[in-house]
């Protein structure tokens, strides 16, 4: 399991300069925090590591490999290492929760489809949502919802989830659900995750680090110590949520 590496990434659309050299590493099995405000550019960052969006200019390192370059079928493996949990990730209306999470383990794994079950049912435990396998996505609410795209993402067995903002939008019961399921991957799977948020408890929970983008740049990466004893305005303003402050709109 290795380390992922971002070097000086810039990414602009048309003139909205959104990363302007942004440099930051993740080491295997942590829990990393990316945060900001909304449109400070987290979503488009962690995009470059699975090749959905491609820099400027600045180079992508997965487990010490240049990865920038790659073509879209060289990141097809990638994507499997790396799996997604989007903020609308959409489950299939048409089929059952248990058939959502069975597909990815169909398609690409040598398995029988009672074996794809079993795996598939495993996963649904971890989320809590065994209890409702037969039952479709239409039942249920966003944070049950977000529950089994959890389970589907991790039915490859990845090395590396990014998780968009997983607890928004959740009850808090499911949301410390999520936390605890993020934290678990890591210290018993080795799993590394990539984590962006605006949660401060699920911050203040479970993360191992956290980086602050701010104005397409790099404004903090620390731990959650530093992070809460941080002299930065900008910081101490995110962390107390007040609306006065230096904390500019971004552009
Ligand atoms: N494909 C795209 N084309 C044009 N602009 C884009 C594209 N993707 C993102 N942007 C712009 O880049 C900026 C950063 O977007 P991004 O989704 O990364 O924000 P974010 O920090 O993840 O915010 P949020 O917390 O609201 O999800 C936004 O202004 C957005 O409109």
């Amino acid at each position: 399991m290795g380390t992922i590496e971002f070097k000086d990434i810039y990414k602009s659309f048309g003139s909205k300069h959104v990363l302007r050299g942004v440099t930051l590493s993740v080491k295997p099995g942590e829990v990393f925090f990316v945060i900001g405000q909304s449109g400070a550019g987290k979503s488009v960052l962690v995009k470059h590591l699975v090749g959905l969006l491609r820099p400027d200019a600045g180079r992508i390192y997965l487990d010490g490999a240049d990865i920038t370059d790659y073509t879209e079928k060289e990141y097809y493996p990638i994507r499997k290492r790396c799996a997604m949990v989007f903020q609308n990730s959409t489950l299939f209306d048409s089929m059952t929760l248990i058939e959502n999470v069975m597909l990815p383990i169909r398609k690409h794994l040598d398995v029988t489809k009672q074996e794809a079950r079993d795996q598939a049912m495993e996963l649904l435990k971890k989320v809590g949502m065994h209890n409702y396998a037969d039952r479709y996505p239409s039942d249920f609410g966003d944070g049950m919802r977000k529950k089994v795209a959890i389970a589907r993402a991790l039915s490859l067995s990845p090395e590396y989830v990014i998780f968009d903002e997983p607890t928004t939008g959740i009850d808090p019961i499911s949301a410390a659900m999520v936390d605890k399921l993020i934290r678990h991957l890591s210290d018993n799977l080795g799993v590394t995750s990539i984590v962006i948020s605006h949660d401060l408890r699920s911050i203040f929970g479970i993360a191992d680090r956290i980086a602050m983008l701010y104005k397409g740049e790099l404004l903090f990466d620390g731990s959650q110590n530093d992070f809460q004893n941080s002299t930065d305005p900008v910081v101490q303003q995110f962390i107390t949520g007040n609306p006065e402050g230096p904390m500019e709109e971004p552009n």
